[in-house]
């Protein structure tokens, strides 16, 4: 089954789910683009049409929880960062407050600059102007190149743990930890430039989020995820927003929008 017939199909499952059109487009719209960025085939990123509409069902039923607690104070605050690279205008004035416990998320077309804000946030690039003030600790899963070849994952753990002022044991332990909830048991002796495209993305995620950061920086952290451990995603940003971080998720995907906090569109500075 191509990709375009499973589009159909899946059409043909959300309406018998009976979502309503506007939910099935959204769900149909993401569908393509994340098989589209990705280069997967729908079947091995998404299961059979039938059990996809299902999940998505039941992840809309699950949607309706209950009322959370009030967000806190400021975590993030990014005041009129300006970027230009060379002639062109990256940002313009761009304003993002996140307070503990609340979720932004960051999209907008190709290229307008969601990954260089998120760089901006982390402090990995200078804005020509504008300041950013972090409270707390701060963890940041890039987009991609956030691993290193030569190193397994274990010792990726150990990196960041040290910065995290924990011991190797325990940085193993709470990477191995943070995997195993990615449906991830790294083999021993395998080097991350044999892992797959998820797989490194699972690891710049379990490395993000290791020692509890109060602020967390997703920049699309799920491409090249199954659907499981793409569900499994979005299950983690609701755990950490209730223990009251404060996240910023960087995506082209549209139905998890109605469940964040606030929505940030780039438009692209002219
Ligand atoms: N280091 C750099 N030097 C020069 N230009 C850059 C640099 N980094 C990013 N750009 C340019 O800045 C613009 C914004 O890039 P950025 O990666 O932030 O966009 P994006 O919204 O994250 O894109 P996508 O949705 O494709 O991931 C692009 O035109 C890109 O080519």
């Amino acid at each position: 089954m191509n990709n375009d017939h499973w589009l159909h199909a899946l059409g043909q499952e959300l309406a018998r789910q009976q979502l309503g059109p506007d939910v099935a487009r959204h769900v149909i719209a993401e569908a393509a683009a994340h098989l589209r960025d990705s280069g997967q085939p729908a079947l091995r990123a998404f299961g059979t049409p039938q059990g996809y509409a299902t999940a998505v069902a039941e992840s809309l039923t699950a949607q309706r929880r209950p009322p959370r607690r009030p967000p806190g104070g400021v975590r993030l605050d990014a005041r009129r960062i300006t970027k230009r690279y060379g002639r062109r205008a990256v940002l313009k004035d761009v304003n993002l407050t996140v307070r503990a416990g609340e979720v932004a998320a960051i999209v907008g077309a190709n290229g307008c600059g969601k990954s260089t804000l998120l760089r901006i946030c982390a402090g990995l690039v200078s804005p020509d102007s504008g300041t950013v003030v972090v409270d707390g600790v701060l963890g940041y899963c890039p987009q991609d190149a956030g691993t290193y070849d030569f190193l397994l994952p274990d010792e990726h753990f150990v990196l960041v743990g040290a910065g995290r002022g924990m011991d190797r044991a325990q940085s193993r332990r709470v990477g191995r930890a943070g995997a195993a909830t990615l449906q991830w048991e790294p083999t021993v002796g395998v080097q991350a430039r044999h892992l797959s495209g998820g797989t490194r993305q699972k690891l710049n995620l379990v490395m993000a989020s290791m020692g509890d950061p109060d602020v967390l920086l997703l920049d699309e952290p799920y491409q090249g995820f199954d659907r499981g451990t793409y569900l499994d995603f979005w299950q983690h940003v609701w755990r950490w927003r209730d223990e009251g971080r404060a996240i910023v998720v960087v995506t082209h995907l549209l139905s998890q929008l109605d469940q964040v906090d606030q929505v940030v569109t780039l438009e692209g500075a002219a």
